[in-house]
């Protein structure tokens, strides 16, 4: 029998660097063939646009498969089944296939997926690398201390010392083989080593974490783990069995609920623009009076031929120009990304002011 196609998970919350950490990876393959899936959070498929956009001959079109909105860890029977048969099925198969989850997904239903029979005997988890946004983290975002603030919004909640955030952060971790620790170039050389400490203790037993800027790390660092992470569930029990995993054993048709409710993205879309300078202070301030966690997509701007990419990840807020519109109508169009409750009007009216 032919041997099984090593597959990597990436997981990491929203912004944390997995689609930089993946094109640096596709960009330096050292000619290995790699397949992607990749899967957002969002009704726009920006990730997907970014990486097909690498120009590197590693990554072409095909090879680029994209989940439609959603949770990957909640359409396994509907969406990655299938995608992954369709991928194995090909006459042409790839030395290694990486999976981009959302920001939102729990890593475990997706490992776990790897055990379905439609599938198991001819892929295996190489490995699952969760990528951490360590200025975020390092600012706190992910604490249990933010449970204080956000017990105050939520009486109701109060007994219940977590939140949305810090839960998912610790089922990424919990299912992790390798953290990166990403942005290392934003955290001061004591902030960085005591935020490795940190997550080593976190972690399981023998995990390495990594520290990273633009995710460069080479690809034999990051493929090739051999671990074979279906088969080690136990050890990576998610660490908050509430949310839903224990019906996804017995039905993964249906699409439950777990962080998801609690995060919420819509989609602005916005004629041409003057002046992106202004428009990206402007963006930063509709961020810090929303609270939005994540804001993303791509803007027209008057006489500019090439389309303006903006990334925001909390407070700080990325631009460039990446690619010509080419055919593609000149609108500019964002997905905004936060907690549940956003004012969408106010945040619809204040990007299109
Ligand atoms: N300063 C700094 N910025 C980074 C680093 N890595 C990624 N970024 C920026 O962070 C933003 C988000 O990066 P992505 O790679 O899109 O993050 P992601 O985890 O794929 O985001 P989602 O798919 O939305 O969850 C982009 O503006 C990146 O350029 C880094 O090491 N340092």
């Amino acid at each position: 029998m032919a041997a099984k196609i090593p597959a990597t998970v990436v997981t990491g919350f929203l912004g944390a660097g997995k689609t930089t950490l993946i094109r640096h990876m596709l960009a330096n393959a050292n000619g290995k063939r790699i397949a992607l899936i990749i899967n957002e959070f969002g009704d726009l498929g920006i990730d997907g646009d970014i990486l097909k956009g690498c120009g590197d001959a590693s990554c072409s079109d095909e090879d680029v498969m994209e989940l439609s909105n959603g949770c990957i860890c909640c359409t396994v029977a509907d969406e990655f089944i299938p995608t992954m048969q369709k991928l194995l099925e090909r006459e042409d198969k790839p030395d290694h296939i990486v999976i981009e989850t959302s920001g939102l997904a729990l890593p475990q239903p997706l490992v776990r997926a790897f055990n379905w029979p439609e599938i198991s005997t001819k892929v295996t988890v190489d490995g699952v690398v969760t990528v951490v946004d360590g200025k975020a983290v390092d600012e706190g975002r992910f604490a249990h201390n933010v449970a204080a603030v956000d017990a105050q919004r939520k009486l109701d909640e109060n007994l219940d010392h977590e939140t949305p955030l810090s839960e998912l952060f610790e089922d990424q971790i919990a299912c992790a083989d390798m953290i990166v620790v990403n942005k290392a170039d934003l955290l001061g050389e004591d902030q960085a080593e005591a935020l490795v400490t940190k997550l080593k203790d976190e972690a399981r037993e023998g995990v390495h974490v990594l520290r990273s800027t633009m995710g460069a790390l080479p690809v034999d660092v990051l493929l090739g783990q051999g671990i074979g992470a279906e088969g080690d569930l136990e050890a990576r029990g998610e660490v908050h069995h509430h949310h839903h995993d224990d019906d996804h054993e017995h039905d993964d048709d249906h699409h439950h609920e777990h962080g998801h409710d609690e995060f919420e993205s819509f989609v602005v879309i916005r004629p041409e623009i003057e002046d992106p300078k202004a428009f990206v202070e402007q963006i930063a301030e509709v961020i810090r009076e929303h609270d939005i966690l994540r804001l993303k997509g791509f803007v027209a701007v008057k006489g500019k031929p090439m389309r303006l990419t903006v990334q925001a990840v909390g407070p700080r807020v990325d631009s460039y120009f990446d690619q010509p519109f080419g055919t593609a109508p000149r609108l500019s169009q964002l997905v905004v990304i936060g907690e549940a409750g956003l004012d969408r009007t106010m945040i619809e009216a204040a990007l299109k002011a």
